[in-house]
């Protein structure tokens, strides 16, 4: 039960460059709720919109789903995930009644236009280095293929678009990985435009955090999912202008649903530097991992240069560019310095 009716959140914290406390983080003086196009629910109010939907996964599924240092349980999957997937599944439907309303609209005006059946849902996830992104999409993609009406659910992350090393070099880009510019974003949005509009087979290049970069000769092959969830950093950044000057089609422009997953930068920092402590244990022991040579030094040296990354890559790129595109999203979900999400925001407008 909802105890409180749900806050809206300031009109132009959701539109303008968002501020660290998120899109309802404004001084309640300024606040404007009517014409907020965000409603603000506690994760108690958001929790009881799950209604009846059932918990698919158990809590072995859960753990396999986790991330390294993610906090996710089956608390959160029920308190939090469990409502998204039902909201989705909503969505789902009620996108593909209106493409059929859309088609018969368009009539025979339609046909060989782009008009089709069966196009695919496509999901954004969307949020800094070490927030826990890569967990919630691949719990989404776990939870929204229960659904009878949608089983089939692709997951890609945009790691894949970044330029290979070489390209990196070449362009000077090494110490600006993550940045929207490292990454070839037209193949990228020509990637995610062949699948919605229902090509068999659509191709993508595999980057491996182990060597560093794209993997030479392999693929991944996306066959006419039901849903398509992409996730990266970037992932709600508007198109560059062409040349001319005139607006393109983006990649968000092809997201019938965005989730954008957000914590105050002094946590994802933490969450940061656990991770590397973890991986240096483990992942980076490998003889093949890029990152071998911080196993070799002291745990102290091995945090300075993570550090360093965080300060001088993933922290500039967090300000810069990937917050700023929050305001752009159909919900963000708010993190705690524990992982557990305090408060979501979905948009309603
Ligand atoms: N150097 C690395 N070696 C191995 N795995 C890594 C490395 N860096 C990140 N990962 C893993 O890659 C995934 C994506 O990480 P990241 O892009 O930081 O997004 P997020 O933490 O938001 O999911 C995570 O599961 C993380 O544990
Ligand atoms: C591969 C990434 C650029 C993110 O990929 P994406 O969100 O596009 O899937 C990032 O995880 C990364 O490795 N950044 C480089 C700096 C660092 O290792 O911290």
């Amino acid at each position: 039960m909802i105890t409180s009716p749900p806050r809206s959140s300031t009109p132009d914290s959701a539109t303008e460059r968002p501020g660290p406390d998120g899109p309802s983080g404004r001084p309640a003086h300024r606040r404007a709720p009517d014409a907020s196009p965000y409603v603000d629910l506690t994760r108690a109010e958001w929790s009881a919109l799950r209604e009846r939907t059932p918990l698919p996964l158990t809590a072995d599924e859960v753990e396999r789903l986790r991330g390294l240092g993610d906090v996710i349980d089956l608390d959160e999957v029920r308190d939090v995930y469990l409502p998204l997937s039902r909201l989705l599944n909503l969505y789902v439907g009620a996108t593909s009644n209106l493409r059929g309303t859309l088609n018969t609209f368009l009539g025979d005006a339609g046909n060989g236009h782009g008009a089709q059946q069966g196009t695919p849902f496509v999901i954004g996830v969307a949020g800094s280095v070490a927030v826990g992104k890569s967990t919630v999409a691949r719990l989404l993609q776990a939870l929204l293929a229960r659904w009878p009406e949608h089983p089939r659910v692709e997951l890609v992350t945009t790691d894949g678009f970044l330029y290979p090393m070489k390209e990196l070099q070449r362009r000077g880009l090494t110490s600006r990985k993550g940045f929207p510019e490292s990454y070839d974003r037209r193949a990228l949005t020509r990637f995610v435009a062949d699948i919605k509009a229902g090509k068999d087979e659509v191709r993508a290049p595999v980057y491996s955090h182990l060597i560093y970069d794209i993997v030479p000769g392999e693929e991944l092959v996306v066959r006419r999912p039901d849903i398509l969830i992409v996730e990266g950093l970037n992932v709600l950044q508007p198109a560059l202008p062409g040349k001319d000057g005139r607006t393109r089609v983006g990649l968000a422009d092809y997201f019938d649903f965005s989730v954008y997953v957000d914590a105050r930068p002094e946590d994802i920092e933490r969450w940061y530097l656990n991770r590397f402590r973890k991986l240096r244990e483990t992942a980076f022991q490998n003889p093949f991992s890029y990152f071998r040579k911080y196993t070799q030094v002291s745990e102290e040296e091995a945090l300075e240069y993570a550090q360093t990354m965080w300060r001088t890559i993933n922290k500039p790129n967090l300000l810069e560019n990937v917050a700023p595109t929050r305001g752009r999203a159909t919900l963000v979900v708010r993190k705690g310095p524990d992982h557990k999400v305090q408060k979501l925001s979905l948009r309603k407008l």
